[in-house]
């Protein structure tokens, strides 16, 4: 009989910390990782180098079928690669991000990135970071966390991110954009951004990273029946 992989679901909202905290536990369990938000951005930066229609449902699903993406381990770091050509950081603005959740709004547009999300589930184990991984793309791992803050305190660090790497930026703005993702994200008919019924939520508003990193383990190796983890 071939074991099934266990996942580790990591949802919620923009600039929650999720991406932190699955990187993370990654590390800690030695586990694969999939950021399903990059699947959808790099299928957004597909359709503005070909100029497909960002509101068409039939112009985007044929490119989410045949997306050549691939995603390449380089010093602890995944490299991801459209169409041959390194777009790790050219996928991370704003403007990618937002006509990403235009994108993903479209069920056809899910439908056609499910399998290629379901494919990262591998021995050892697998962390998923995205909106619907504990609800639609992995309803049946055992452990489910949905990571929240409050869009103030998602700004805030959106912005000392950005102004770490040299970018200057309006909080005011970053807010609004952060807003109106979440209100998309939220409110869309297919697979919306709302926790699982069996999802630890943990509000990081107030929680320092590390303290995220220490519940997050805690709890999954409870869950899991594994020996506690070191936090780093
Ligand atoms: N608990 C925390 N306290 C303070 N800063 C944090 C915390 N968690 C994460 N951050 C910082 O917030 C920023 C955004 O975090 P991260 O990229 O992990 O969020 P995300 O939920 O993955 O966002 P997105 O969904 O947009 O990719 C990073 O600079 C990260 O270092
Ligand atoms: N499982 C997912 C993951 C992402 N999305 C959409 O993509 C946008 C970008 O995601 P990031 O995590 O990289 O910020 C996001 O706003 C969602 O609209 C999704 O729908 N489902």
């Amino acid at each position: 009989m071939t074991a099934i992989a266990p996942v580790i679901t990591v949802d919620g909202p923009s600039g929650a910390g999720k991406g932190t905290l699955c990187k993370a536990l990654a590390e800690a369990f030695e586990w694969h990782l999939l950021d399903s938000g990059a699947i959808y951005r790099v299928l957004a930066l597909a359709a503005l180098h070909h100029q497909v229609d960002i509101v068409s449902e039939e112009a985007l699903v044929p490119l989410a079928a045949h997306l050549d993406v691939r995603f390449v381990a380089n010093n602890g770091q995944l490299n991801v690669i459209l169409e041959g050509e390194d777009v790790s950081q050219e996928i991370r603005t704003e403007t990618v991000g937002n006509t990403a959740s235009q994108a993903a709004a479209f069920p056809r547009v899910r439908e056609a990135l499910l399998r290629r999300q379901r494919a990262f589930r591998d021995l050892p184990g697998l962390i998923a970071d995205g909106r619907d991984m504990g609800t639609v793309v992995f309803p049946d791992a055992p452990v489910k966390i949905f990571l929240d803050a409050s869009p103030e305190e998602r700004a805030n660090r959106r912005m000392l991110q950005l102004q770490e790497k040299g970018f200057s930026v309006n909080f005011e703005r970053l807010l609004a954009e952060i807003k109106e993702r979440d209100d998309r994200d939220r409110n869309r008919p297919v697979a919306p951004l709302v926790p699982a019924e069996d999802a630890l939520i943990l509000d990081s508003t107030s929680m320092s990273i590390d303290a995220v990193i220490e519940q997050a383990l805690a709890y999954a190796t409870e869950i899991l029946g594994l020996p506690q983890k070191q936090t780093r």
